[in-house]
C-alpha cells in the first residue's frame, strides 16, 4: 500500500493514546513465560509484541518470527533453555542478515546446543533445548545490546545464575538498564558495575504481580517531529507516560527543545508545544549511541526546519530493518538533501528547499516511513508501502488522520 500525503496542517490541540512499550513488553511477555505469575497491563499492540506472543505459546516446531530484532534474540536465549524441546527459529530474509553470532557464540560457551540451518553467524537456528549449568560468560558488547538483555531476561532461571563480562564499548546501554530495571521490578536481583553484570538465581517464588506498561517513546519521536515542524502553539498530548521512564528514548525531551518543542509532564501524559522558531544558524550535534531508534525521526526534523545535523554513534543503524544510514541518505538526497555518511555517522547540510511529490521508499522498516512523514507539513510528500508501520505502532497513520494529516 502506497499513500499520498497532501500538505497538511494539523490541528491546534489534539489528543494520542499510544500501546506500550514494545522493548518493555517483549521483555515483560519473555519474563511470564518464566513465571507465569505475573499480569501485564498496557501491552504493545506492535505486529513485534504479536509475534513474541504468538511464538511463545506455540507448540510448533518452526518459529517464525519474521522482521522482530527482539524476539528473535530474546527466544533464542528462551529455547535454549527450554529442556525436551527442539526449536527451529526463523525470521524474514532481513532477519536472515542480521548477524547473531555473538549471542550464540555465549549461549554455547555456556553450554546451550544451538546450530546454524543456513549460513553461519544467521538465522534460522535449530536449538535443542537444556539445562545450563555454566555461570560465565564473556561477550562483545558494542554490536547489539538485544544479546546481553537475552542473557539476562533468562539469567535467573539458570541454576547457577549468571556473570557476563562485556567487551568493548558498550552501546545502547539503556536497554540493557531497561532489563535489569524489570527483573528488579518482579523480584530478581542483579548487579552492574563496570563491564561486568550479575544476576542471582531465582530461588524464592517470583510473587504474583500486575505490571504496566509505560506507553511507547520511541512512536512519540514521530509526534516531537510533527510539532517542530508546526507552527508555533501547535500542541500534542500524548498517553501514557511518565517523567521517570525505562525507556532511553525519552531523552527526546531533552533534543526537542533544540528544534523549539517543550514538554510539559501531566498526570498521566506529555504535552508537546511549539515554544519557539529555531535560528537557522543552530547545528544539532548528537551521539545516539544510547537511541539509536529515533535517528531517523531526528535527521528528517533537522531537514524539514534546514537545519545542518550530525550525528554520531551510529554503527548498529546498518543491522537493523534495513541499513538505515544508506536508506536515510538515499531518501533525504530525493527530497534534495544534502547527506554524507560513514559506518557510524550521518551529516546533513542546512538547505532551503523540499522537493515536491516524492516518493519515498521504506525498505520493510516501519522507521523509514514514520519518520519521513512529518514532512507532509512542508510539501506534498508520498510513502511506499506505509503498512510497514505495524512493526512497531499499527495505528500510526489513524492517528494521524486524527491531528490533522491529509491522507489518500
Ligand atoms: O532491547 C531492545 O528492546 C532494543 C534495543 C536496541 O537495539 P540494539 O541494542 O541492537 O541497538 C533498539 O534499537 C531496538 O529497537 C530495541
Ligand atoms: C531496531 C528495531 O527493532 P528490532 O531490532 O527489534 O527489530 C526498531 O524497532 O527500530
Amino acid at each position: 500500500m502506497n499513500i499520498q500525503l497532501l500538505k497538511s496542517k494539523v490541528k491546534q490541540r489534539s489528543s494520542i493514546a499510544i500501546t506500550g512499550s514494545k522493548s518493555e513488553s517483549n521483555r515483560l511477555l519473555l519474563l511470564q513465560a518464566l513465571y507465569p505469575n505475573i499480569k501485564i497491563n498496557n501491552v504493545s499492540n506492535s505486529d513485534d509484541s504479536q509475534l513474541m506472543q504468538n511464538a511463545l505459546v506455540s507448540k510448533e516446531k518452526i518459529v517464525d518470527i519474521h522482521h522482530a530484532g527482539t524476539a528473535m534474540r530474546f527466544l533464542t536465549a528462551y529455547f535454549s533453555i527450554q529442556k525436551n524441546r527442539q526449536t527451529i527459529l526463523t525470521g524474514s530474509s532481513r532477519m536472515k542478515e542480521r548477524p547473531i553470532a555473538v549471542l550464540v557464540n555465549a549461549l554455547k560457551d555456556l553450554g546451550a546446543d544451538i546450530e546454524y540451518i543456513e549460513n553461519e553467524g544467521y538465522p534460522p537456528l535449530k536449538i535443542t533445548g537444556k539445562e545450563i549449568l555454566k555461570n560465565k560468560v564473556t561477550l562483545k558488547a558494542d554490536v547489539s545490546s538485544q544479546y546481553i538483555s537475552a542473557l539476562l531476561l533468562i539469567a535467573s532461571c539458570l541454576k547457577n545464575g549468571l556473570e557476563v563480562t562485556l567487551k568493548g564499548k558498550i552501546t545502547s546501554v539503556p536497554y540493557i538498564n531497561m532489563t535489569l530495571q524489570l527483573l528488579s521490578q518482579i523480584g530478581v536481583a542483579s548487579n552492574f558495575y563496570g563491564n561486568v553484570i550479575t544476576v542471582n538465581p531465582q530461588t524464592d517464588k517470583i510473587k504474583s504481580q500486575i505490571l504496566t506498561v509505560e506507553s511507547d517513546w520511541s512512536s512519540v519521536s514521530y509526534f516531537y517531529s510533527i510539532v517542530a515542524l508546526s507552527e508555533i502553539g501547535t500542541e500534542v498530548k500524548l498517553s501514557s507516560y511518565k517523567e521517570n521512564s525505562l525507556q532511553g528514548d525519552s531523552v527526546l525531551v531533552k533534543i526537542y527543545k533544540s528544534f523549539g518543542v517543550d514538554t510539559v509532564f501531566e498526570k498521566n501524559s506529555i504535552r508537546l508545544k511549539k515554544s519557539k522558531i529555531v535560528d537557522r544558524s543552530v547545528s544539532i550535534d548528537l551521539d545516539l549511541s544510547n537511541a539509536p531508534d529515533i535517528a531517523q525521526t531526528i535527521s528528517v526534523t533537522a531537514f524539514g526546519l534546514g537545519l545542518a545535523c550530525h550525528l554520531k554513534g551510529l554503527h548498529t543503524l546498518k543491522i537493523k530493518e534495513t541499513d538505515r544510514l544508506v536508506a536515510l541518505k538515499t531518501e533525504l538526497e530525493k527530497l534534495g538533501a544534502e547527506v554524507s555518511i560513514t559506518n557510524n555517522s550521518l551529516m546533513l547540510k542546512t538547505s532551503g528547499i523540499i522537493k515536491e511529490n516524492i516518493s519515498v521508499a521504506t525498505y520493510n522498516d516501519h522507521r523509514m516511513a514514520m519518520a519521513f512523514a512529518p514532512l507532509a507539513l512542508k510539501t506534498n510528500i508520498n510513502i511506499e508501502d506505509a503498512n510497514v508501520v505495524s512493526k512497531s505502532y499499527p495505528d500510526f497513520w489513524k492517528d494521524l488522520k486524527h491531528i490533522g494529516f491529509n491522507i489518500k
